[in-house]
C-alpha cells in the first residue's frame, strides 16, 4: 500500500485563477490519491482576510468549505461570512502577515508548506520572501513578485527547489492557462503529470547542460494571441476585446472589481513574462530595460480613464489604426502578432508583421 503524502498549502488570492485552482484540487481528489498525494488546503486569503483551518497541524479546510469559499468569492462577498460553514477561523487585514508567518514557522519544518500566489498583487513579495526563508515552497501564478526589483528576485530564487512558476510564462494550448498551473502544483510534489508548455523546465535543462541560449522568440500572451487573430479576420479591435472579456480570456480585475483588459493590452503582462525568462538566463535586468509597445496610448491608461470609459469610448478610437495595420500587412502576405523577442541584452515586446506561414504567423487564437 502506498503512503499518502500530505502537502499543506495556503492560497493567496481567490479571484478567477484561485477559484479555478481550488475547484480543480477538489475535483482531482481521486486522481491525486492514485498518485499518493493529498493537497491539504489549510488557508485561503483574499486582499483583506484569510480563512484558516481551526488547527493547521491536524486539520484542513474541507471540500464543502472550499466550495463555499468559491461561491462567496464569485459573489464578491467577504470571507468573514464563512465561519458559519465549518471549523475555521477568519483573520482580517492587519493580522494577516503575522498569521502567515506563524503558520509558516509551525508547518515548514513539521510537514512542509506551500504558499500559492494567485493574486494579481505586487504586495505579496515581502511575505513570499519571508516564508521561503522559513523553509516553505512558493508556487506562483502571479508574475509580479518575480518581476519586481533584483533584490526581491534574488530572495525568491535563493532556494531554487522552493519555487515553481512555470505556467505564468507561456499560455497553454487549452482554454486557459490556470489548469496547467494547477497540475504544476501536483508535479511540484513529485508526481508525474504532463500538461501546459514546460518552457521554464526546458530552458532550465538547456542552461544546466551548458548550451548557450542565443535567442527566445514567442507569442506569449493568450489574450493578445486571440486579439491578433480575430482582428486579422477583419473584426474591430473594440469588439474583439469585449468578446475576449465575455469569453473570460482576460479577467484580472482592478480595485473596483471591473475586469480591466489593459494589463494585457499595454503589453505589461507579456513584458513580465519576458523579464522572468531573461532573468532565468542570468541577465540582471529590470522592467525599465524592456521596450514595450502598448496597444493604446498613455492618455487611455488606468490613471487617466476608468475601465468603463476605456471600453466604451477609448477602444473604439483605436479600431481604425489597427484595422489599417492589419490590411497593410495582409497586402504583403503578412499578419500581425504580438511578439516577445529576447536576444543578447535586447528585450522587446510588441506588434510584428510576420509572414502568414511563419511559425508565429500560423498561430491562431489564445
Ligand atoms: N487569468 C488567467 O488565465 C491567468 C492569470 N494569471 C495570473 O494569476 C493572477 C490572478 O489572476 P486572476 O485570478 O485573473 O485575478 P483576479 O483579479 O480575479 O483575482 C485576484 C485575487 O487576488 C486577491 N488579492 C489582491 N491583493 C492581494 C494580496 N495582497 N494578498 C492576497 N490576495 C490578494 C484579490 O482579493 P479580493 O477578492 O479581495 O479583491 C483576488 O481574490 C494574476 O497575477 C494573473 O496575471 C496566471 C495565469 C493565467
Ligand atoms: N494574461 C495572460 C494570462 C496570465 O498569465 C495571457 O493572456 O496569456
Amino acid at each position: 500500500m502506498t503512503t499518502m503524502k500530505n502537502i499543506p498549502l495556503i492560497l493567496m488570492g481567490c479571484g478567477g485563477v484561485g477559484q479555478q485552482l481550488l475547484q480543480h484540487i477538489v475535483s482531482c481528489r481521486s486522481f491525486h490519491a492514485k498518485m499518493g498525494v493529498h493537497l491539504r488546503v489549510v488557508g485561503i486569503c483574499d486582499s483583506k482576510s484569510m480563512v484558516v483551518s481551526s488547527d493547521v497541524l491536524t486539520r484542513e479546510l474541507n471540500d464543502n468549505l472550499i466550495s463555499q469559499v468559491c461561491r462567496v468569492k464569485s459573489n464578491r462577498s467577504s470571507l468573514s461570512t464563512l465561519t458559519a460553514f465549518g471549523e475555521c477561523q477568519v483573520f482580517m487585514d492587519s493580522e494577516l502577515r503575522g498569521k502567515f508567518l506563524d503558520i509558516a514557522s509551525l508547518l515548514s519544518k513539521a510537514t512542509g508548506l506551500a504558499f500559492v500566489d494567485c493574486s494579481a498583487s505586487s504586495e505579496t513579495v515581502g511575505v513570499l520572501a519571508q516564508v521561503v526563508d522559513l523553509g516553505c515552497c512558493i508556487v506562483l501564478a502571479n508574475k509580479k513578485p518575480l518581476t519586481s526589483t533584483m533584490e526581491d528576485y534574488d530572495k525568491l530564487v535563493s532556494h531554487p527547489r522552493r519555487i515553481r512558476h512555470e505556467s505564468t510564462v507561456m499560455p497553454a494550448p487549452g482554454n486557459c492557462n490556470f489548469v496547467p498551473f494547477a497540475l504544476k502544483l501536483v508535479k511540484f510534489v513529485g508526481s508525474s503529470v504532463g500538461a501546459g508548455l514546460p518552457v521554464i523546465a526546458s530552458l532550465n535543462r538547456m542552461i544546466l547542460s551548458g548550451d548557450p541560449v542565443h535567442r527566445i522568440v514567442g507569442s506569449l500572451s493568450g489574450t493578445l494571441g486571440y486579439v491578433m487573430s480575430e482582428v486579422e479576420d477583419g473584426k474591430p479591435l473594440s469588439q474583439v476585446v469585449k468578446a475576449a472579456k465575455s469569453l473570460g480570456i482576460h479577467r484580472t480585475r482592478d480595485e473596483t472589481y471591473a475586469e480591466d483588459p489593459r494589463d494585457d493590452l499595454s503589453g505589461m503582462d507579456v513584458a513580465r513574462k519576458a523579464l522572468i525568462l531573461v532573468r532565468l538566463l542570468g541577465r540582471r535586468i529590470n522592467m525599465g530595460s524592456i521596450k514595450i509597445e502598448s496597444l493604446y496610448p498613455e492618455e487611455m491608461g488606468p490613471n487617466a480613464m476608468s475601465v468603463k470609459d476605456f471600453l466604451s469610448t477609448g477602444l473604439p478610437l483605436l479600431d481604425k489604426d489597427i484595422g489599417e495595420r492589419v490590411r497593410k500587412a495582409s497586402l504583403n502576405g503578412n499578419v500581425l502578432r504580438y511578439v516577445c523577442m529576447i536576444e543578447g541584452s535586447r528585450v522587446e515586446v510588441g506588434i510584428q508583421e510576420l509572414p502568414k506561414d511563419s511559425p508565429l504567423g500560423r498561430l491562431r487564437g489564445k
